[in-house]
C-alpha cells in the first residue's frame, strides 16, 4: 500500500524535519505514528496524501507514483485515500449528510448512489439520526464521527488520520478507535500519528517511532514507549 524509499523533507526555512526514511506498509495493517512533538510525524502523514513533497526519495501510495506525478494525476491518489484530522475540518455551514456527501460531490457519483452511501456510513459511525445537524450543534466525538464518515465514504484503500484524538476525553477517544478498529477490519489499511500512549498501548498494533526526522523503532505489535 505505501512503499517509502529514503525520503527526506527539509523546509524551505532549512529544517530537516524527516531524514532518509524507509518504510513499507501492506494492505490492510494499522499502524501507529508515534513520536515527541516536532519529530516528524504530521510531516511523514502529509507526504502520503501530497500536501507536502519530499526533497529526495521515492513514495509510492495505493499503486501511485506521489513524488513524480503529474499535477492532473493527483486527484486520482486522493480519491483513494481518506484523511482525518485532528480538528475534524467540516464545513461549517453544511449539515451532516452534506458534509459527507460533499465528498462524493467531489468524484461526480450519481445522486442515487450518494444518499445510499451516506446513509450507509452515517450508520456506520452512528450518526443516522443527526444528518440534518450542522457540526456546530455537535460534540467534538460527533463531529470526529462525520469528519470519519466524510473520509470513508468513498470506499478508499487507505485511511490516514493525523492526532484524531488530541481533542477528544478517553472515553470519547475509545468510541472514535473503535470506529476505526471496524473500519480496518473489512480491509482498510490505516495510518494514524498519535500522542495517545494509552490508546497505541492498548491496541498492540504495529508502532513505527520517529525521532528527529528518522525511525528509531518499528514493532510490529508494539507500545508507545514515551512518557506523556
Ligand atoms: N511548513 C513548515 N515549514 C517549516 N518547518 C516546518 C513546517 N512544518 C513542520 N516544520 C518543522 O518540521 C519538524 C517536524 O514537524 P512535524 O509537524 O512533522 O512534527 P510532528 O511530529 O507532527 O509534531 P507535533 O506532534 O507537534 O504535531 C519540526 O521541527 C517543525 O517545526
Amino acid at each position: 500500500m505505501i512503499q517509502m524509499k529514503d525520503i527526506s523533507k527539509t523546509y524551505e526555512n532549512g529544517t530537516v524535519a524527516l531524514e532518509r526514511v524507509n518504510v513499507e506498509i501492506g494492505k490492510g495493517e494499522f499502524v501507529f505514528i508515534v513520536g515527541a512533538s516536532g519529530a516528524g510525524k504530521s510531516t511523514f502523514i502529509r507526504l502520503l496524501f501530497r500536501e507536502v513533497l519530499p526533497s529526495s526519495g521515492t513514495l509510492i501510495v495505493n499503486g501511485h507514483d506521489v513524488v513524480n506525478m503529474p499535477k492532473s494525476e493527483v486527484p486520482y491518489l486522493r480519491r483513494g485515500l481518506g484523511v482525518v484530522f485532528q480538528d475534524y475540518r467540516l464545513l461549517p455551514d453544511k449539515t451532516v449528510a452534506e458534509n459527507v456527501a460533499f465528498a462524493m460531490q467531489v468524484i461526480e457519483a450519481p445522486r442515487r448512489r450518494m444518499q445510499h452511501s451516506v446513509n450507509a456510513v452515517l450508520d456506520i459511525v452512528g450518526l443516522r439520526d443527526k444528518y440534518k445537524n450542522f457540526p456546530s450543534q455537535l460534540s467534538g466525538g460527533e463531529q470526529q464521527r462525520v469528519a470519519i464518515a466524510r473520509a470513508i465514504v468513498n470506499n478508499p484503500a487507505l485511511v490516514i488520520a493525523d492526532e484524531p484524538t488530541g481533542n477528544l476525553d478517553p472515553e470519547t477517544s475509545w468510541e472514535i478507535m473503535d470506529i476505526f478498529k471496524r473500519i480496518n477490519a473489512s480491509g482498510t489499511t490505516i495510518v494514524m500519528a498519535t500522542h495517545d500512549k494509552y490508546i497505541v498501548d492498548t491496541m498492540k498494533r504495529r508502532v513505527i517511532a520517529i525521532e528527529d526526522g528518522k525511525i528509531v523503532r518499528d514493532e510490529a505489535q508494539g507500545v508507545y514507549g514515551y512518557e506523556n
